[in-house]
């Protein structure tokens, strides 16, 4: 058992994938898998609550009800006083979480099909509950009596550990399951003990608030090898090595970033050159070696830092720079896209960019038509991305990684699709999901920081994906280590990196 963390490549796969490792798994396997299972959650649950009085545990009808009855046998052999409640009748229960339950029985567990309300009144914050009500298998809206055990689960004082994944989150895109006729309800755990490998819906929407610190068990012996035709869906985006500055470098070793965006107020009453002026800064902390900011309308503007130049159009050389176009674009970018699309060297689009993109099929084939060695990011956020491909932001939501990749391989270039769950997706890639971040990089002005930042990389050296995961992953990491007092402005972001 490991403590996932921000630094490594973990892969992570959807439902079918997990069937197939599963098959596999228990076809090299001398016992249940689900032994495994609940002897690792026993182990686990020990660690987090050495000193429970009480345990509950709150098994569901399938099999992820049998890893907790699994691992109710072993904390009660350990002394434990454990308390099982069982959502559904035991006759009904799969092969291996039946056998567990019958184990559980004989070993003298009491097990009820009611919640223990007396028992949770009691419980204190050394106490533990252990969500083992539904896993890969949560296939509906949850139902009433659902709803109320995971209420109740979530109301005690006791610490809270959930097998596989938190009741009520859906494992492949992380959003909530939903309820019939109610709000929707799932558990808030303090740890999660994921099996075999992890599920994408972990670390993207709910899934980072819902989870808690993730664990995983690959429940597989030395020996076994994973089935080759089974690929993840995607992999953790892992810390990017740190860049250093040879001694011998000049600032023509760093690159040229070339920052387009920033309507001017006479164009429709909406300033936007602070956005441009964000990107440009975040550029010019991140290391970039020049960096120049063209503001369409050429736009007055007084808070521009002394060392970043303005440039007008006409002295712009856009085929030798790295050019972060779109930031505070509005309509004013339309313009100069055509351009952008077929001068730069290495691109960015963000923001009103995106927007000119998605209404516009000649500027989609322009993009389309750069070449391999024209880099290109596009950074859109959910509504972005959904009006590029003409849908819901619901939808984009509920299928990050398929809109991602969808984008990528329709537009030919890499995919930042922003969010809780950054996903960076690029043709004949596997996609990444970033997990540093978190909600205090949801105010105005932090995706041009990363436009900026991104910019930078690609002016260093980088490749489109390489300095697209490098960013988001560093972009994330600087919210993370915020200090506690101290209001994240994307001002102060775009200073304070390196
Ligand atoms: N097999 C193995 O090798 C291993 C499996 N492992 C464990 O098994 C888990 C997967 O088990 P699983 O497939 O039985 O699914 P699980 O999540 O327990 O739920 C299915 C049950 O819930 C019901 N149900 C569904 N939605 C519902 C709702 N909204 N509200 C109420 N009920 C709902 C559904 O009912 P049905 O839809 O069939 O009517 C069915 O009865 C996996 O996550 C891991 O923990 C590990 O031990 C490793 C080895
Ligand atoms: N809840 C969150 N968790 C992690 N990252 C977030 C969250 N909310 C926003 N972000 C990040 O903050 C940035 C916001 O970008 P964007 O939506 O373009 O805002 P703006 O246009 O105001 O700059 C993106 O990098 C996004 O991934
Ligand atoms: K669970």
């Amino acid at each position: 058992m490991q403590r996932l963390s921000a630094t490594a490549c973990w892969p992570v796969f959807n439902n079918e994938g997990m069937r197939m490792l599963e098959g596999s798994l228990q076809r090299s396997s001398p016992s249940p898998l689900m032994d495994k299972a609940g002897l690792a959650a026993a182990q686990l649950a020990l660690s987090i609550a050495p000193h429970a009085q009480r345990i509950w545990i709150a098994a569901g009808p399938g099999n992820n009800g049998g890893d907790g009855l699994a691992a109710a046998c072993h904390l009660h052999q350990w002394g434990k006083s454990v308390i099982v409640s069982l959502l559904g009748e035991p006759e009904a229960l799969p092969a291996d979480a039946r056998s567990a339950w019958q184990r559980a029985k004989q070993t003298g567990i009491h097990i009820t099909q009611h919640m223990p309300w007396n028992d949770l009144q009691s419980m204190t914050e050394e106490d533990l509950c252990i969500d083992a009500l539904l896993g890969l298998g949560a296939s509906r809206p949850l139902s009433q009596a659902m709803r109320s055990w995971i209420q109740a689960i979530n109301n005690a004082q006791a610490h809270i550990l959930a097998l596989d994944i938190p009741t009520g989150l859906n494992p492949e895109s992380g959003q909530l399951l939903g309820c019939v006729d109610a709000e929707p309800q799932a558990i808030h755990a303090e740890h999660t003990l994921t099996f075999i490998a992890a599920k994408p819906g972990m670390f993207m929407g709910h899934g980072r608030d819902l989870c808690g610190h993730i664990w995983l068990d690959t429940l597989a012996g030395p020996t076994h090898r994973p089935p080759t035709d089974t690929t993840p869906q995607a992999c953790l985006n892992p810390r990017p090595s740190t860049l250093t500055k040879s001694h011998a470098s000049h600032k023509g070793s760093h690159g040229d970033v070339v920052v387009i965006g920033g309507e001017s107020m006479a164009r429709r009453g909406m300033g936007m050159t602070g956005a441009a002026v964000l990107a440009a800064t975040a550029s010019l902390h991140a290391g970039a070696g020049r960096v120049m900011l063209h503001l369409l309308d050429d736009a007055p503007c007084t808070d521009i830092p002394s060392d970043v130049m303005r440039r007008d159009w006409s002295s712009l050389s856009l085929y030798t720079s790295s050019v972060v176009c779109g930031c505070g674009g509005g309509q004013a970018v339309i313009a100069v896209m055509p351009e952008v699309l077929q001068g730069s060297a290495r691109l960015v689009l963000d923001a009103d960019a995106l927007n000119a993109l998605a209404q516009d099929a000649h500027l989609q084939s322009l993009l389309q038509q750069r070449s391999a060695n024209q880099p290109t990011v596009i950074t859109p956020h959910p509504l972005e991305a959904a009006r590029l491909l003409k849908t819901t932001s619901s939808d984009i939501q509920n299928n990050r990684l398929k809109a991602a990749q969808d984008l990528a391989d329709w537009l030919h270039c890499t995919v930042v699709l922003k969010g809780s769950g950054t996903v960076i997706a690029a043709p004949g890639q596997t996609p990444r999901i970033n997990t540093t971040g978190n909600g205090k990089l949801a105010t105005g002005g932090t995706g041009d920081v990363l436009a900026g930042l991104m910019g930078a990389r690609l002016a260093q050296g980088m490749s489109a994906f390489e300095a697209a995961c490098s960013a988001v992953h560093q972009h994330g990491a600087l919210a993370d280590e915020w200090p506690e007092h101290t209001a994240l402005t994307a001002s102060r972001l775009a200073s304070s990196l390196r």
